[in-house]
């Protein structure tokens, strides 16, 4: 579905943090990228995500070439890819429903920015809440939110424009194990029962053993582990983080 091929990230003046990533990623994948802090994870996600330029590298996605995108690619793009950020920007005096409502941003545009919503959106946005256990909670302002629970109205934000691919950065640092165990657990389903692919930058790698389905290891911006989930050798680690 997805196809990255040589993807390099320099930033001005002269800083090379990714190098030559290429990749592909199929429908219904979680993977779990791990990784040092400063190997790249999140410049490698918010390039995926077309929220960073590429200095060079090809992008096929759905069997077309969009390195260059059109309007029309572009606006296929921002619907098809959702970006989750390590803290996420909500409106906290406003409900968890008209947050994820928000969301909505790229189907109309116009009635969102005016603050003019049907019933219809408001039952939509409603089930993604409930899709993210927090039906209960939905006319809670935001700021009255736990992180955990702000963290999945988020991710309900982030799904309502029925997002192909989920790209999270850090979706669940600074959360308890129990909000942790929800929502990854919740990830996990979605890739499952809706076929989206999620990548998700994941610190603890015993999280990215038992929830996702691939693991991709980042050392220096590149990607030197690329290997279906499960427990990670002692060589394998070190290859990742060079010492553990
Ligand atoms: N806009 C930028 N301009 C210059 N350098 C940048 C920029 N963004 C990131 N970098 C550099 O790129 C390198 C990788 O950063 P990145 O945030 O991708 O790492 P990371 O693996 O996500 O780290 P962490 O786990 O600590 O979040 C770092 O050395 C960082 O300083």
């Amino acid at each position: 579905m997805l196809t990255v091929r040589n993807l390099s990230k320099v930033f001005p003046p002269d800083i090379g943090v990714l190098s030559q990533i290429s990749f592909q990623v199929d429908p219904g994948e979680f993977i779990a990228v791990i990784g040092s802090s400063g190997s790249g994870k999140t410049t490698l996600l918010r390039c995926i995500s077309h929220q960073e330029k590429w200095t060079t590298g090809q992008l096929i996605y759905q069997s077309k070439d969009i390195t260059k995108p059109n309007l029309w690619e572009r606006f296929k793009l921002g619907r098809d890819f959702a970006y989750l950020e390590e803290k996420p920007v909500l409106n906290r005096n406003k409900s968890a429903v008209k947050n994820v409502l928000s969301g909505k941003i790229y189907k109309a545009p116009l009635r969102i920015l005016a603050g003019l919503t049907s019933r219809d959106e408001h039952v939509d946005s409603m089930d993604y809440l409930e899709k993210v256990g927090l039906l209960d909670k939905g006319e809670r302002k935001v700021g009255e939110l736990s992180g955990g629970e702000r963290q999945r109205v988020a991710i309900a934000k982030a799904l309502i424009l029925g997002p192909k691919v989920l790209v999270a950065d850090e979706p669940v640092s600074g959360l308890d194990p129990k909000s942790t165990e929800y929502i990854l657990q919740d990830l996990k389903s979605l890739c499952k029962d809706r076929n989206m692919s999620v990548i998700a930058t994941l610190h603890n790698v015993e999280l990215a053993e038992r929830f996702a389905t691939r693991i991709w290891g980042v050392s220096e911006g590149r990607i030197v582990l690329d290997i279906p989930a499960r427990p990670l050798s002692l060589k394998e680690k070190m290859l990742v983080f060079g010492t553990i």
